[in-house]
């Protein structure tokens, strides 16, 4: 049984242009999928139609249910907004590149947290405050930073308490939109390892998106490579990496390899 199935998804501009096109894929539960492309190639529309959110004006055609272990499928394509309140957070949920758009800049971040448990799984007074703390100390975060305000802490933190406040309402499937790209190199690494432990120990789904191969290598199990919105290649992260097909594939190879180079201090 699949997880999330995405079928001949297309998502189509205001002028009529098709940004996506018939888009197919399929993550069961527990799988973890890399979508990765260039600048502009759908990746962040297509995460966006999952969960039901694309911006005003444009439009999907096609399928995208999810189905949690034990549940009925939900269409997400034409959805109502309560049916897709329903799936967001308790089966899917996303973690933006930037956690400054996700966070309330006004709330501090204990009760952030808090408020995402108390919708998806309805606990209140000290039990909720236990889950908030709990949820925290898993992100390596203490009870300052509940405290504190969105821009008292730094860039890692905030987006460790995104993850926290997503991680928390135990979704299925966890969509990652380039998470790590806006964080200084030393903090990257951190951030993506403590993902990649979430992932694991919660058994959760990951759709994580990136334009950088190297970094999709290190989380996901599977790639699907996207040119202009369409699907070109799809495979394990090893036949992808030893035998890129596409162009596009290879270009995003030859810049992985590259980045790993002049980290290294050689020629690449
Ligand atoms: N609200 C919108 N209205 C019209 N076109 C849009 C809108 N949002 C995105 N697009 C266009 O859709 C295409 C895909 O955008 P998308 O943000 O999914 O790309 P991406 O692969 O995530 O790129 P990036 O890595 O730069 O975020 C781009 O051509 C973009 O200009």
């Amino acid at each position: 049984m699949n997880l999330l199935t995405v079928d001949m998804l297309t998502i189509s501009g205001t002028d009529g242009r098709a940004l996506v096109s018939e888009l197919s894929f399929a993550l069961s539960p527990g799988e973890r999928l890399g979508l990765i492309g260039e600048s502009g190639s759908g990746k962040s529309l297509t995460a966006l139609a999952v969960l039901g959110l694309l911006p005003a004006g444009l439009r999907a055609s096609g399928s995208i249910r999810l189905q949690p272990a034990g549940g009925e499928p939900t269409e997400v394509v034409g959805a109502a907004d309560r049916t897709l309140r329903r799936l967001r957070g308790r089966v899917a949920t996303v973690v933006f590149q930037e956690p400054l758009t996700a966070l309330d800049p006004l709330m501090r971040i204990g009760n952030q947290v808090g408020w995402a448990i108390r919708r998806t799984r309805g606990l209140r007074g000290s039990a909720l405050r236990d889950a908030v703390l709990s949820a925290l100390a898993e992100v390596g975060l203490d009870d300052r930073i509940a405290r504190a305000y969105p821009h008292e802490v730094s860039g890692g933190q905030r987006q460790r308490a995104a993850i926290a406040a997503a991680v928390a309402c135990r979704p299925a499937l966890l969509i990652a939109d380039e998470p790590t790209t806006a964080l200084d190199v030393t903090v990257q690494a951190d951030v993506l390892a403590l993902l990649d432990r979430l992932v694991a120990d919660r058994g959760m789904a990951l759709l994580f998106i990136s334009h950088d191969l190297a970094v999709v290598a290190r989380v996901a199990e599977r790639v699907l490579v996207l040119a202009q919105g369409v699907a070109v290649e799809s495979g394990t992260v090893t036949e992808v990496v030893t035998a890129p097909d596409h162009p596009v594939t290879r270009a995003l190879l030859s810049s992985a390899r590259q980045l790993d180079a002049a980290l290294d201090g050689r020629q690449p």
